[in-house]
């Protein structure tokens, strides 16, 4: 595609991702969807340029005050994911000289909610919660995410893919604290490798792993995925437990859940049941009552830990939004603990970073259920065999807290407790 036409192409897709009506991944989809002749590198520069600029919305917004000709083409201009010279052959000269302008200055100097680029309501408490680390989160959460697979380890081993995929010229490396995980070079096509095509591997993000692994499902048990979506950890619980014992997939989106069934067909699990539910007091959930060894919980969230794949959801989301979540987020977790038998083992997990969807619930949670004895997950990781098991933790090493600076995960918490009551 010409320069120019690119340009205008990302310009397009910028003003419709900033309507912020819809996922900006799934807008970015279904522009793909409609322009199928548009090759995998203009694929690239279009989708990066669009998060480059949702990323970096009051840097650009401010910067685009100044110049000419149509906001989006200015801010298209200033997040373009492409080489510069590729990118001012495109510009009026103009143009050119506002780039200069622009690149000139020094972001430093401008004020804070330039440099951070998130909402007040957003910024305040991750400052309060990370302190001197709030920087280095900032700038972690405007990289794009590395790309990780699990390997599923009920048909294959870590090792032996890792090779397969390095004969088909795809470097990866294992994870430092998965044991199920490899992280890839660059974004290399995966579903047309045989390692995909015959279930041996899945993309998910290492941290998604550690859920799993916390959870510590076994051969035999009786598992629930509450909150079970399109199955990323369904898949690894039903790996874990070697396709024996019973696994069910509960969510309350039958069309999600639809979405784990060519992914099952995959993974040669068998054990895997997966059922939409009317809300978390539905009564499947009420017939399994007492019955179940795990249960992971996976709460719907305001996704805030996944900003480097999702920079739309920190201008999607708002206060009100996350009130009617933490409410929704207590019920699921109440009503799900009503499963476990005595001994069994319940972990609530979100990918958000805010206290008020994570510790705020646990220790809710914690205080009117005596019955649940809180587990130290630090404990747990290290039963797991999970290295540096006190580093992926908080200070008193009672919770996970995987951080996008910190871990190269998205942002995940994790809480469980054991059923000490009949
Ligand atoms: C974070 S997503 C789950 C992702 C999934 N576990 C995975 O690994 O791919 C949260 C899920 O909770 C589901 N959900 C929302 N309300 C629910 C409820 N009351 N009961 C069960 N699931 C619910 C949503 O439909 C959504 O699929």
């Amino acid at each position: 595609m010409h320069p120019k036409a690119l340009l205008e192409a990302c310009a397009a897709l910028v003003a419709q991702v900033l309507r912020l009506d819809h996922p900006a991944d799934a807008i970015v989809s279904r522009h793909f969807r409609e322009n199928r002749s548009l090759g995998p590198r203009e694929r690239a520069t279009l989708a990066e340029t669009a998060y480059a600029v949702l990323r970096r919305k009051l840097l650009y917004e401010n910067l685009a005050q100044s110049g000419s000709g149509p906001r989006e083409r200015r801010l298209a201009i200033l997040g373009f994911a492409g080489p510069r010279d590729f990118l001012k052959s495109a510009l009026s000269e103009q143009e050119k000289a506002w780039l200069d302008h622009c690149d000139a200055i020094d972001v430093a100097s401008l004020p804070e909610r330039f440099r951070h680029n998130l909402p007040e309501w957003l910024a305040e408490p991750l400052k309060a919660q990370v302190g001197d680390d709030f920087c280095p989160l900032v700038a972690a959460l405007e990289q794009p995410a590395p790309l990780d697979l699990r390997v599923n380890a009920f048909t294959d081993k870590r090792e032996d893919v890792r090779k397969e995929l390095e004969l088909a010229g795809i470097h990866a490396k294992p994870t430092p604290y998965s044991p199920w995980g490899l992280r890839i070079d660059g974004k290399p096509a995966l579903t047309k490798l045989d390692a995909f095509a015959r279930g041996a591997v899945e993309v998910q993000d290492e941290g998604s792993q550690l859920l799993a692994l916390l959870t510590d499902a076994r051969r035999g048990q009786m598992v629930v995925d509450f909150c079970a979506g399109a199955g990323g950890k369904t898949l690894a619980l039903g790996a874990a437990m070697r396709n024996t014992g019973r696994l069910y997939a509960f969510d309350v989106s039958a069309h999600r859940l639809d979405n784990l069934k060519p992914r099952l067909a995959r993974s040669k699990l068998s054990n895997v049941h997966p059922a939409a539910i009317a809300h978390e007091r539905d009564d499947r959930i009420k017939r399994l009552a007492g019955k179940i060894d795990r249960v992971i919980v996976d709460a719907p969230c305001s996704g805030l830990g996944t900003l480097r794949r999702n920079p739309d959801l920190k201008w999607r989301q708002s206060p009100q939004a996350l009130a009617e979540l933490t409410a929704k987020q207590a019920a699921i977790l109440e009503s799900a603990a009503r499963l476990l038998k005595a001994g069994g083992r319940i972990v609530y997990a979100t990918c958000s970073v805010l206290r008020a969807e994570n510790e705020d619930i646990a220790a809710a949670f914690t205080a009117s259920h005596p019955g649940f004895r809180r587990l130290r997950v630090e404990e747990l990781l290290e039963q797991a065999k999970v290295p540096g098991a006190a580093s992926l933790c908080n200070a008193e090493g009672a919770d996970l807290r995987l951080w996008p600076h910190r871990h190269a995960t998205d942002g995940f918490y994790a809480a469980a407790w054991e059923k000490v009551q009949p």
